[in-house]
Parts: structure tokens; sequence; C-alpha cells
């Protein structure tokens, strides 16, 4: 496999703080990575710094073979960045919107409509983008980032304003996107989405990736033990939930048995700790 991001011993500070601190990064062609981490980890600035917006005081940060930083114009179309809904250009309308970043891309004005339609965004195509609601406002700046089909996905936190409808929505949308062959990095704060989407996740806090691994794996490693919860609600906790369970079903009380593992959430907490992050 091909390595569509490598990143090598890549720090970054603003004045005394070390946003990022040291990462040591691959991401597969085609693979789809959640980043982790509590509030501050330094997922942002690490994102910022592979689009190459920031300049890096350390290491180095290659994507799809060409160096992050300086800023190369040959990337450009081949990469999508989630835009924040600030930086949109102010009264436009949505339609106006997207079909002015398909015109910077030589996109065609009917694929730009097409990508309103799969955002669901249709019926406010007219609407100047200060009066979307803010999930409304983050579909377009989504829309926006794949309106050129690159090649290479970054979304910060891309489902934080959504409801339920537009989150799952966005995940089948993603979910095509990288069946496709397209490469997705997206960090997030919701670790069910982390676990059904991503192939592997990074963990980050202060600045470091504390692992990198298929959720699956990182599961298995916290070594959890299995809560069977009965239809009556006694709840039994065990490490071998296969014999707990052929005893139950000898003893027929199956039914409405609830089985839960160790979850992502869990590894998360475990290894950054339960504290409030500034
Ligand atoms: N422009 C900046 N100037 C100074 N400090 C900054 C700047 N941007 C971010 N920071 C600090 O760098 C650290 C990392 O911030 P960053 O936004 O990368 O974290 P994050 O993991 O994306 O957090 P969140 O989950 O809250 O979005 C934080 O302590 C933050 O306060």
């Amino acid at each position: 496999m091909t390595a569509a991001i490598e990143v090598t011993d890549l720090t970054m500070t603003y004045g005394d703080l070390r946003a990022v601190d040291g990462v040591t990064l691959t991401v597969e062609e085609g693979e789809f990575v959640g980043i982790l981490g509590p509030n501050g980890a330094g997922k942002t600035t690490l994102l910022e710094t592979i689009e190459g917006l920031r300049r890096p005081d350390s290491g180095t940060a290659t994507v799809l073979g060409l160096p992050a930083w300086p800023r190369n114009p040959r990337l450009l179309p081949r990469i999508g960045v989630q835009l924040q809904a600030s930086s949109f250009f102010e009264r436009l309308t949505a339609r106006e919107q997207i079909h002015t970043f398909a015109a910077l891309y030589g996109v065609a004005a009917g694929r730009a409509d097409e990508w309103l339609e799969r955002v669901g965004l249709v019926e406010k195509a007219d609407a100047r983008v200060e009066d979307l609601s803010g999930g409304q406002a983050q579909r377009l700046s989504i829309a926006c980032a794949l309106v050129h089909d690159p090649e290479l996905v970054f979304l910060d936190e891309p489902t934080a304003a959504l409801d339920p409808q537009a989150r799952r929505n966005l995940w089948d949308l993603l979910t095509d996107i990288n069946e496709s062959g397209r490469t997705v990095v997206l960090t997030t704060h919701y670790m069910d989405e982390a676990e059904i989407l991503a192939d592997r996740v990074a963990v980050m806090d202060h600045g470091r990736i504390l692992v990198h691994a298929t959720p699956a794996a990182l599961i298995r490693r916290l070594d959890a033990p299995t809560r069977i919860t009965l239809a009556d609600d006694e709840v039994i906790t065990t490490r071998e939930p296969a014999a707990e369970l052929a005893r139950l079903a000898e003893a027929g009380r199956l039914d409405g048995v609830r089985v839960q593992t160790g979850t992502l959430e869990d590894v998360f907490l475990d290894l950054t700790g339960r504290e409030y992050r500034a």
C-alpha cells in the first residue's frame, strides 16, 4: 500500500505551548482514519499542519507524496478540506457558494447542484449562507470540500452540529466516498462514529498520539469484562461470556438478554482520563 499521508516527528507550537508534540503517523491510501482526543488535544492543529495551512516548527508532513509545507498548489485540487462555516464567502446563497467553489476547481455547475442534493440542501439553495442553521451550514461546508472529488478528504468534527438524520446520512456519504477509493481523515468526539466509520483510530492527547489501531484491536487491548444483563435486570459481569451464555441458555433464561463488551469510549477514557480539559 502507498501512504496518502506520512507525518514524521511533527511539532507545532503556539508560544510555549506544544500543541503538536512529536507526532509520527501514517495514513494509507484508501484508509478511513478517525482522530480522537479531548478538547485542546491538538487535533485541529495537527490537521491544519498536514493540510499545509500551518508551518511546522520541526518534523515533516508528506501528503500524496508531496511535502505539505511550503503550501503546494499542485496538492490543492487533490485534497478536500472542510471549511469552518465562518469562512464562507459573505452574502452568497448556498447555491452561489458551492458554484464558486466548483468554478475555482473547474467543476461544472451541474455537479455542484448534485452536491446540494446529496447533502439535502436543495430547499435552501437560495438562502444566504448567513441565514443557514448551524447544521445546514456544516453540510454546505462539507459539500464544498467534496465538490471537486478529491483523492484525500479532511473533515474536522463534520457531524458536530448535525441532527441524528443528517449525521446518519453523512456517515453513508462518507462511507460511499471511502468505498470509491478516497482516503478520509476526520476528527470527532463521537466514539460510535469513529467505531463505525474508521478503519483505524488515532487517540491524541497533549499533542501526542497515544495509540493508532483498529477500533477492535483497541477494545481487545482494554481487556474489559463482559456485562450480561438479564431480562429481569440482573447483571452478570464475566470474562467467560460464551460459557455464561451457554449456562443461561440451558436454564432457559436467554430471552431479552443484553450483552455489552468494552466500547471505544471505555478505551478513550482509559487512555485520556476523566478530568475536564481547558
Ligand atoms: N491560534 C492559536 N494560538 C494559541 N494557542 C492555540 C491556537 N490554536 C489552538 N491553540 C491551543 O493549542 C492547543 C491545541 O488546540 P487544537 O485546536 O489543535 O485542539 P483540538 O484537539 O482540535 O481541540 P477541540 O477538540 O476542542 O477542537 C489548545 O491548548 C489550544 O488552546
